[in-house]
């Protein structure tokens, strides 16, 4: 998105160096970070207009939905008006040799798992609570390497001990910026929406899916997550092809606004397909 002036306030998890950091600046010409402790920290600024967006990774290509980030979207007020997909190429970075710890966000050590274990059969993996913050722990202790971007050693005074720590090829993070504004048709728009059906019965979830099939509209992303307040019903998010203006896709939620007992659209807006940004 171009800014003029003065940055937009952006919030988004920090400190400073983190995947999130530089998916906003991906995405905004000129940010001013607010670089927050978590992800609801992140949000809730911006719901109290402190920033104007909140940039925050919600699906990764290896570990699938960043499932703190959709729990949180049900609950806020504030639509997603743009997405981002940053390849994210993990390095391993440390101040000492012996290494008996790997630090990183959850997230990250999830995707390089198979990687770590071979390098370091008897180290202890601890989750902290981002890339960033694992570094600053790698760079007070002599025994701990993080994984995460390559840029935190020259940051934090560490060492690249290897490239390329992810399991797999392709390592890709797909990033929201939440905001008030609602984004006009493009028409390569994708549709957010979070939704609980009101059967639990047989074929339920195939009549939820037959009107976005008969009008051809592609559901990219289908998510279950578990109702916290009642054990064994689900939410479900999906992401669509199309504007929620899209003649086709207001008569498919026009049809299951009767299956639902909530329904909620998070967002409308330009669709990015990847590969777009290396880092
Ligand atoms: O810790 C960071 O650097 C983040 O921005 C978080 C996060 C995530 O939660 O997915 C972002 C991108 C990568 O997938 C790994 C970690």
């Amino acid at each position: 998105m171009e800014t003029k002036g003065a940055g937009v306030r952006v919030s988004c998890l920090g400190p400073e160096g983190t995947w999130s950091e530089f998916a906003v600046r991906s995405m905004f010409s000129r940010a001013e970070i607010a670089f927050c402790r978590g992800f609801r920290e992140a949000i809730e600024l911006a719901e109290a207009g402190s920033t104007e967006y909140c940039v925050l990774p919600v699906e990764n290509s290896i570990e699938g939905p960043v499932t703190p980030v959709l729990d949180a979207l049900t609950s806020t007020g504030l639509r997603i008006v743009a997405e981002k997909i940053v390849s994210v190429r993990q390095a391993l970075l440390a101040v000492g040799t012996d290494i008996r710890r790997v630090v990183s966000h959850p997230q990250a050590l999830a995707q390089c798992e198979g990687r770590i274990r071979a390098m370091f059969p008897n180290a202890e993996i601890i989750s902290v609570s981002s890339t960033s913050a694992g570094a600053i722990e790698a760079a007070n202790r002599e025994d701990t390497a993080v994984v995460g971007p390559p840029w935190l050693a020259q940051k934090y005074g560490l060492r690249v001990i290897a490239q390329d720590m992810s399991d797999y090829r392709f390592n890709l993070t797909r990033f929201i910026c939440l905001g008030r504004g609602r984004p006009p048709r493009t028409g390569r728009d994708k549709t957010s929406l979070t939704l609980v059906l009101r059967d639990d019965g047989p074929g339920s979830l195939h009549r939820l899916l037959t009107p976005f099939a008969e009008r051809l509209i592609n559901l990219s992303m289908v998510v279950s997550r578990p109702e916290k307040e009642k054990p064994w019903r689900y939410r479900f998010f999906f992401d669509l092809h199309g504007h929620e203006d899209d003649s086709a896709v207001r008569s498919a939620l026009s049809d299951i606004s009767s299956m639902v007992t909530e329904m909620k659209v998070i967002g409308s807006y330009p669709r990015e397909d990847w590969p777009q940004t290396d880092a």
